[in-house]
C-alpha cells in the first residue's frame, strides 16, 4: 500500500513510523534546517514562499507527522490516566470503579454465553491487631501480599478489587455458587500457607459468596455477598459462607 498517498487518520496511524522514517530521511537532505523548524515550530510565511514546492510539501508533511506523534502520546497518557483511575494505588487491585467496569464487561459476556457470575466479598480478620502489633507499614505490605497471593492463585479471567480498607471483592467469571465457595476456600488455604514476608504470621479472611440471579445489579450482588461475609465474621471468622 502506498502510505504516502493516504491522509494520516486514526485508522492508518500504524503506517506512521514508516512514513515518519521516509520523510525524515528526505528531510535530512533539505537545506537550511527546514526539517527541524517544520517539526518543532511554525515556518514563517516568507520562508515558505521562498522555498521550492516539493520542500514546502515535505515540510507540511513533517508538521503533520509531528502532530500525529503528539496525538499518539496524548492517547497513551489518557489510557494510563484511565487505568490509574480504576486502580488501588497500594495493592494494584482494581478499585470500586474498576470493579464496576469489570462487572459490566463480564455481565455482557455472561448474558451472551449464559455463564454464571459469582462475587466474593471478604474482610481480613483481626487486621487492627496486625497494625497495632507490627506497625502500619507492615500492615500495608500485608495487604499487598494478600493481593499478590490471590492473584497468583486465581484464574486470569477473575478480578480482584479492593472495596474498603481491608475489605476486598472477587469477581469469579463462569463460576456457580457451590464452585465459588470451594474456590474461595481453596484461596484461603493458599493464603494460610504463605506467611506475610518479613513476618511470622499469615492472614485469614472471612468471606461471603453470592451468585448473580437474573437482572441483579453489582450493588445488589455485593450487598448479598457482604451480608454472608458478616455471617462468616460472626461465626468465628476464617470461613466462607454462601448467600
Ligand atoms: N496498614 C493499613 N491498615 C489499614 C488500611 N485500611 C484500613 N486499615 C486498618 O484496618 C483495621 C480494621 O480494623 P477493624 O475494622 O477493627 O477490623 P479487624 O481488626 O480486622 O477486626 P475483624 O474485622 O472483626 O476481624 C483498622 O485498624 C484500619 O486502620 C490500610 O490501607 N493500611
Amino acid at each position: 500500500m502506498n502510505h504516502a498517498s493516504q491522509p494520516l487518520t486514526h485508522t492508518n496511524r500504524h503506517a506512521s513510523p514508516r512514513l515518519h522514517r521516509r520523510h525524515f530521511a528526505s528531510a535530512r537532505m533539505m537545506p537550511h534546517g527546514v526539517a527541524e523548524s517544520a517539526c518543532t515550530a511554525r515556518v514563517a510565511p516568507q520562508t515558505l514562499a521562498a522555498l521550492p514546492a516539493t520542500v514546502v510539501r515535505d515540510a507540511g508533511m513533517l508538521e503533520l507527522l509531528a502532530a500525529e506523534m503528539r496525538i499518539a502520546d496524548l492517547e497513551k497518557e489518557l489510557q494510563e490516566a484511565r487505568a490509574m483511575a480504576c486502580t488501588d494505588p497500594l495493592t494494584h487491585a482494581v478499585n470500586r470503579r474498576g470493579l464496576e467496569n469489570a462487572f459490566q464487561r463480564e455481565l455482557a459476556r455472561a448474558e451472551r454465553s449464559g455463564e454464571a457470575l459469582s462475587v466474593v466479598v471478604f474482610d481480613v480478620d483481626n487486621f487492627k491487631r496486625v497494625n497495632d502489633e507490627h506497625g502500619h507499614s507492615l500492615g500495608d505490605r500485608a495487604l499487598q501480599h494478600l493481593v499478590s497471593v490471590l492473584r497468583e492463585a486465581m484464574r486470569p479471567t477473575d478480578v480482584i478489587g479492593r472495596i474498603g480498607g481491608e475489605e476486598f471483592a472477587l469477581l469469579l467469571v463462569g463460576v456457580q455458587g457451590e464452585e465459588a465457595q470451594a474456590a474461595m476456600t481453596r484461596l484461603q488455604g493458599t493464603l494460610a500457607a504463605q506467611p506475610v514476608p518479613e513476618a511470622d504470621f499469615s492472614l485469614t479472611v472471612s468471606a461471603g459468596v453470592a451468585t448473580r440471579v437474573a437482572n441483579e445489579s453489582l450493588e445488589a450482588l455485593l450487598a448479598r455477598a457482604d451480608t454472608a461475609a458478616y455471617v462468616a465474621k460472626r461465626s468465628g471468622k476464617n470461613c466462607v459462607v454462601r448467600a
